[in-house]
């Protein structure tokens, strides 16, 4: 498989870019020739992926954070179509959160991303499809590969993403945690599952969930799976500072889906607008491109991932 890395330099807070003549010869030396592109900013990674499918790379390899995996992700389609649904998606975790990596109980350590790249194993994994508004009050399209989510989610990310990461990924989330849920007061959303009636729900958080974890670690829906072609949803409402003081623990181990604030079910479809003209804000794998309202859709099987 002819294989392309898109590396971002930036992230594990700019020790990839530093690192990169080691991980590189490493890179060399476990696959052979191999393709690869720097990014410089916002949906580069998406930009240079799709050019090297369209060049015919087969296999794309993500080189950073889930941000970076999420935009090499979008690289994959072109007007809303695969551009090669026969090619490879990679992950060379390196990032700070790294809650794609979790579900798959990947290690940091590159060895084991080269032999996951070195193998011909690859599985089916479904892709999120998001219609929203984004930042500046456009209509707009972008995929996920792990999860989206709205309300203190999307607060939170902002609070991680304009703060430093470089106390670690676990710490700078929870500071951001306290910081967004002493700011976030609970929403009123409408939501309609499978294009089924609407129902209003007050929500602390709804993560629309490919993957298993989000905010560096949190268990949000420990059942998802990425082959299955749907959603895990998990509906937190009644939630606030206190409980995250007190019972925080949960909320890692999964145990929170037996609190009375919570709710999950399984769709393909959701369809999420505010009851109350309020701004809720989106967590796209941990990137705020937008707010409600928001339409998400399950591509099962869009591409393959490198397992
Ligand atoms: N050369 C660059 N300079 C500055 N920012 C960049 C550059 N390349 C990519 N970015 C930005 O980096 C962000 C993605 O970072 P990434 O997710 O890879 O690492 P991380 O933040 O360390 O990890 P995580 O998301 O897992 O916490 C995107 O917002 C992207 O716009």
């Amino acid at each position: 498989m002819k294989t392309f890395l898109v590396v971002n330099p930036r992230s594990a807070n700019g020790q990839t870019g530093k690192r990169w003549a080691e991980i590189g010869a490493q890179v060399g030396k476990a696959l052979g020739d191999f393709g690869h592109g720097f990014t410089q900013g916002g949906m580069d990674a998406a930009r240079i992926a799709r050019q090297a499918l369209e060049e015919g790379y087969e296999c794309i390899v993500a080189v950073g954070g889930d941000g970076t995996l999420n935009e090499v992700t979008n690289g994959f389609f072109r007007d809303g179509k695969p551009i090669n649904p026969k090619a490879a998606l990679g992950l060379i975790p390196r990032g700070t959160g790294g809650d794609f990596r979790r579900t798959f109980g990947w290690e940091l350590d590159l060895d084991s991303s080269l032999a996951r790249l070195r193998s011909e194993k690859t599985e089916p994994f479904d892709v999120g499809r998001l219609d929203f508004i984004n930042n500046d009050g456009q209509p707009e399209t972008r995929y996920f590969a792990n999860i989206a989510s709205f309300g203190v989610s999307a607060v939170v990310a902002r609070e991680v993403n304009s703060g430093s990461k470089a106390l670690g990924g676990n710490f700078s989330f929870v500071w951001g945690t306290l910081k967004g849920l002493v700011k976030y007061t609970e929403r009123k959303v409408r939501l309609s599952f499978d294009g089924g009636p609407a129902e209003t729900v007050d929500i602390t958080a709804v993560a629309v969930a490919n993957g298993r974890y989000f905010g560096s670690g949190m268990f949000v829906a420990p059942e998802a799976v990425t082959h299955d072609g749907l959603f895990d949803v998990t509906i937190w409402s009644g939630y606030g500072l206190s409980d995250f003081l007190l019972k925080s623990k949960g909320v890692y181990n999964g145990s929170h889906v037996t609190w009375k604030g919570t709710r999950r079910l399984r769709c393909r479809t959701l369809h999420a607008e505010p009851a109350e003209g309020e701004d809720v804000f989106l967590d796209v794998d941990g990137e705020t491109p937008g707010r409600l309202p928001c339409t998400m859709t399950i591509v099962p099987g869009a591409i393959r991932l490198k397992v």
